[in-house]
């Protein structure tokens, strides 16, 4: 994370190749080299990793959830606290997202109204709401970057009544996230593209938002069980009607192979909780595909999860270890799992981001297929 001291939120594209881009979002807290990957920090933790070791992966930039955060410990009380930074001791930027999502997947009771959501707690029951103004309020309060318009998620398949009136809904919500958010020199909004896998209605929602304006753009409704043939056939229209100047970012994705096809498409942030979340239960994403701690077939092996990896738990650790490790429930099972693996999206990230600037990003893709295919690890 390299910081050009500016007062300003700026975009700055180095180069393309084909739909892909890598450039530099110039931010008051750091830059955020593109194309991105942003841990998730749910609850302003990152899981099993401190804020320092999660830097030493070279992650610019985490995610943080209005949606968890307003309701323990309450954005009333980071912002007493100091905000979320100073809270959770991360100093980078960050990115929180806007609740609407986590309200449809988590919560309990859920009512929308043009208004907005309310909902019951699914800690502790308690009632709650949440509209575009509540959600702005909440990610001021957290000191957020970067802010997510309110938005609504349609579930997929859906049919394309229910497509276009959740997305006309969600532009409604857009432009009154824009207002409530106002003038914050330095801060960002985001607005976040719906129209299921409809292309008419991507086109639709991209320049609806185009109209209100804002300083990025997401690609919502996405990863949410369509597949990645969908998902990719949906990027191959849907990204290209956002502005170019702007960044694009692509909510909930994903798995490696994910992550480069999209990048392939124009993207230029995502965020997911896989790698961590995978770290923990023993699986470890490597350049020739996934490991799983847990097979017994590790349990004499003294090499390191993956030969060409520079982080602690391949430079320090045999497979044998991290297997005995899983077997005995260690919490350093998770710590290593969740470093490596993040170690490892961010080596992806630094890859694409040569390969698109020195204009090979083609020739890079097919040996991360190629490397894949060879199987035996
Ligand atoms: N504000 C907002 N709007 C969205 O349309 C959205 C769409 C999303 N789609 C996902 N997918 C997450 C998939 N994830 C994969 C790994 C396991 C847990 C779920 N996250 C999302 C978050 C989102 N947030
Ligand atoms: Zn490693």
């Amino acid at each position: 994370m390299t910081a050009t001291p500016t007062d300003r939120f700026a975009f700055d594209l180095h180069a393309t190749d084909g739909m892909a881009r890598t450039g530099v979002i110039h931010t008051p807290r750091g830059d955020i080299r593109t194309p991105a990957f942003m841990p998730v920090g749910t609850a302003a933790t990152v899981k099993a990793m401190l804020p320092e070791s999660v830097a030493a992966t070279g992650a610019d930039i985490l995610l943080g959830n209005t949606y968890h955060l307003m309701l323990r410990p309450t954005a009333e009380r980071i912002a007493h606290l100091g905000g979320l930074h100073r809270f959770m001791n991360w100093s980078g930027p960050i990115l929180t997202d806007s609740g609407g999502f986590q309200v449809m997947s988590l919560a309990d009771l859920r009512k929308l109204t043009e208004a907005g959501v309310s909902f019951k707690s699914h800690i502790d029951g308690s009632k709650h709401m949440l509209s575009p103004e509540r959600s702005m309020e909440i990610q001021k309060l957290l000191g957020s970057d970067i802010v997510m318009c309110f938005d609504e998620c349609p579930a997929l398949p859906a049919d394309r009544d229910r497509i276009a009136t959740s997305m006309q809904l969600s532009m409604r919500w857009a432009q009154r996230s824009r207002d409530a958010f106002g003038d914050r020199p330095g801060h960002a909004l985001f607005g976040i593209q719906q129209g299921g896998l409809e292309q008419d209605f991507r086109a639709e929602s991209a320049q609806a938002l185009t109209d209100i304006g804002f300083d990025g753009y997401a690609v919502g409704g996405l990863a949410v069980g369509e597949g990645q043939e969908a998902m990719f056939g949906c990027l191959d229209h849907a990204t290209g009607v956002l502005p170019v100047d702007k960044p694009r970012y692509l909510m909930g994705v994903g798995k490696p192979d994910d992550i480069v096809g999209a990048v392939k498409r124009g993207i230029d942030m995502m965020d997911c909780v896989l790698p961590s979340r995978s770290g923990r239960t023993g699986q470890a994403f490597t350049r020739r595909g996934v490991v799983n701690l847990k097979n017994a077939r590790h349990a004499d092996d003294p090499r390191p999860l993956d030969e060409g990896c520079t982080c602690p738990a391949c430079s320090n650790y045999s497979r044998a270890y991290l297997h005995h490790v899983f077997r005995a429930q260690e919490m350093i099972l998770g710590m290593l799992l969740t470093w490596h693996n993040l170690h490892y999206y961010q080596t992806l990230m630094q890859g694409m981001r040569d390969a698109i600037a020195a204009g090979r990003f083609v020739a890079w893709e097919a040996d991360f297929h190629a490397v894949r295919a060879q199987g035996d690890i």
